[in-house]
């Protein structure tokens, strides 16, 4: 378990964590989710001790980093995949760090076997891919078989295979009840990944609740209905004070209404349908939607704006309709 408490971290006048507290907890894989410059580089690095906090606590398993005997059989992280000296081979790098943790050499064919780089052992790490060296980085935080993985954007890199099974890894490791924290900006990836997330925004706590909650709070889903008897479905739906709103294709979307409820609807009225689906919102739209005021780095010309976030007729709180602005000038 790793506990933040008022965690704090001022780099001059910027505050890039601002009193985070919560809690990372085993047997499930957590999540940590912020735009860029959110602050989460930073506080993964002050729980690994490599920056010390303006002020706040971390604690690992109810202790100070400082304070574990044995940190590498404690916790293990790939930070930066790239912080390796390339000259080494990926079995010699291993077997460094191995020697000075205490950690038997025969763990480290067992974790070059994990991550499928006993092939290339002996190869120097300067001349691996990207992709492989994620594959080093995860196998240096697994050698001491810890009860507590953190993991910085690591399927960055990675081609689909190895996307695939860096998540059945994660998954895996939490199944045995260890503690798995992991960040990434693939939402589709996190999504399939973490059951719990941990999201925050200019270093704020924004949210820390399970990914079902998550999305269902931070997104409106509705039910697009399609029918050749366009008009007389709008009036069916009226006539039952249901509004729906214009989609596309000339479809309409209805919000609040179930659609085994639409489905019975149209079928009293005979009117025949050719689309009848429930919307769901995903994990990037309720993130988007949710961090839009905390973003820090804006794209020009409007390429901020979060896609369809599939609420029809409705702009995200808290911002404009897309295209308001532009709406205004015009008129
Ligand atoms: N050593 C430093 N000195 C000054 N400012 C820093 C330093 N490290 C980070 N920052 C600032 O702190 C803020 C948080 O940075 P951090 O790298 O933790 O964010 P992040 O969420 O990991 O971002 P990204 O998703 O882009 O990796 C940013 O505004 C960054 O510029």
């Amino acid at each position: 378990m790793i506990e933040l408490e008022g965690l704090t971290k001022r780099y001059g006048d910027k505050l890039a964590v601002d009193h985070l507290t919560c809690t990372v907890r085993p047997g499930i894989v957590t999540g940590f989710l912020g735009p860029n410059g959110a602050g989460k580089s930073t506080t993964m690095r002050m729980m690994l001790d490599l920056d010390n906090p303006t002020s706040g606590t971390v604690r690992i398993d109810g202790r100070h980093y400082r304070e574990l005997r044995d940190p590498l059989r404690t916790v293990g992280a790939l930070l930066d995949a790239k912080a390796i000296h390339g000259g080494r081979s990926a079995y010699n790098h291993l077997l460094c760090l191995a020697q000075s943790n205490g950690i038997p050499a025969t763990r480290v064919r067992e974790v070059l076997d994990t991550v499928g780089l006993t092939s290339v052992a002996r190869k120097r790490a300067k001349g691996f891919s990207l992709g492989m060296g994620q594959r080093l980085g995860i196998a240096a935080a697994l050698l001491g078989d810890p009860r507590i993985l953190m993991f910085d954007e690591p399927v960055n890199g990675l081609d689909p295979e190895g996307i695939h099974w860096i998540r059945t890894l994660m998954k895996g490791l939490a199944a045995q009840g260890r503690t798995v924290f992991v960040s990434s900006h693939l939402m589709s990836e996190m999504a399939l990944t973490a059951e719990h997330l941990i999201v925050i925004g200019q270093g704020r706590l924004l949210a820390d609740t399970s990914m079902a909650d998550f999305i269902a709070r931070n997104s409106k889903s509705f039910v697009r209905m399609r029918s050749p008897e366009h008009e007389r479905l709008r009036d069916v739906l009226s006539g039952a004070g249901i509004t729906a709103a214009p989609g596309p294709e000339g479809g309409l979307d209805v919000t609040g209404e179930d659609a085994a409820h639409l489905g019975e609807l149209a079928a009293r009225h005979g009117i025949t349908l050719h689309e009848l689906s429930p919307q769901r919102a995903s994990l990037e739209e309720a993130f988007m939607r949710l961090t839009a005021a905390s973003v820090e780095y804006h794209a020009r010309a409007g390429d901020d704006a979060p896609p369809d976030a599939g609420v029809p007729g409705e702009p995200p709180e808290g911002r404009p309709g897309w295209g308001a602005d532009w709406r205004g000038k015009e008129s």
